[in-house]
């Protein structure tokens, strides 16, 4: 089930740097959510502490409070495994398990949660998040064959099939679609606009007419200066956003006069 996230007074710090200051947010479910701003402003370091990815680094840590569902993720006793089994995530470039096959791809989360899976459950966990991932004419045939040997835009649908096959309530993409031609971009885009209505989605993206095209909401983060953290300039919906932003810098931004 598609949870909302509510984000209060987050910062975060790579040891002694603090990257992004004070953000607040709250990302609606079953909606678009894009992140947008220039080089280095945080919007990476941000997604990946909504699941508890940022941690991961030695020596990083954030400040304040995330609510998945009005549940705190970052209470003591939260296990950041189970975190990110509920939010999850898909990288800007596709990375399919290299050594296994389509089918393997698909249930390695789903292998990682429960060892025993039926044959059958299997099929069906696997047909379900090809066919959600629109990927699943593509490859119902070679399912044995190996995820390297599809397309860009084809891996990347199946690491959104794999992402999706663990049923997660939040849905985290970091600029999904920069390693991918015009054809495969159109193809997860359309994608994204179908699994809204099933998931929370939260996307970083460098493309402007990407935010447009596929969220309702749009964060824009900027940097007050060289070596400042990163900072939440407006959270909006994305028409607003896009037509009559409140903040100069957002308009300054996305007219493309700065970044
Ligand atoms: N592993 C890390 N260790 C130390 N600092 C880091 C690390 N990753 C990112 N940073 C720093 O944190 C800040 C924010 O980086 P981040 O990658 O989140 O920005 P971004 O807005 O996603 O940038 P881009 O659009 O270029 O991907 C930058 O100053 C960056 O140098």
């Amino acid at each position: 089930m598609a949870k909302s996230i509510d984000v209060s007074n987050v910062n975060i710090y790579y040891g002694d740097f603090k990257a992004v200051e004070d953000v607040s947010m709250t990302i609606k479910a079953r909606s678009v959510t894009a992140f947008i701003g220039p080089s280095g402003c945080g919007k990476s370091t941000f997604l990946r502490t909504l699941n508890r990815m940022h941690e991961v680094i030695p020596g990083a840590h954030v400040e304040g409070e995330v609510l998945l569902g009005g549940e705190d993720i970052y209470a003591a006793n939260v296990d950041p495994v189970q975190v990110r089994r509920r939010v999850g995530m898909v990288f800007q470039r596709p990375n399919p398990f290299p050594t296994m096959s389509i089918y393997d791809n698909v249930l390695a989360g789903n292998r990682l949660n429960s060892k025993k899976l039926k044959k059958a459950d299997a099929d069906a966990i696997v047909e379900k998040a090809l066919t959600g991932a629109n990927l699943w004419n593509e490859v119902k045939d070679r399912l044995g064959k190996p995820g390297m040997g599809l397309s860009g835009g084809q891996q990347q649908r199946l690491c959104i099939a794999r992402a999706i096959a663990v049923e997660p309530q939040v849905l985290l993409m970091d600029e999904p679609c920069s390693a991918l031609d015009p054809i495969s971009t159109s193809a997860v885009e359309d994608l994204i606009h179908e699994l809204k209505s099933d998931y929370t989605i939260v996307i970083v993206t460098h493309n402007m007419q990407q935010a447009a095209r596929v969220s309702e909401y749009t964060g824009f983060f900027n940097l007050k200066a060289a070596g400042q953290p990163g900072h939440l300039v407006e959270f909006n919906k994305t028409t607003k956003m896009f037509s009559t932003p409140e903040q100069e810098s957002t308009e300054a931004y996305i007219s493309g006069r700065f970044g």
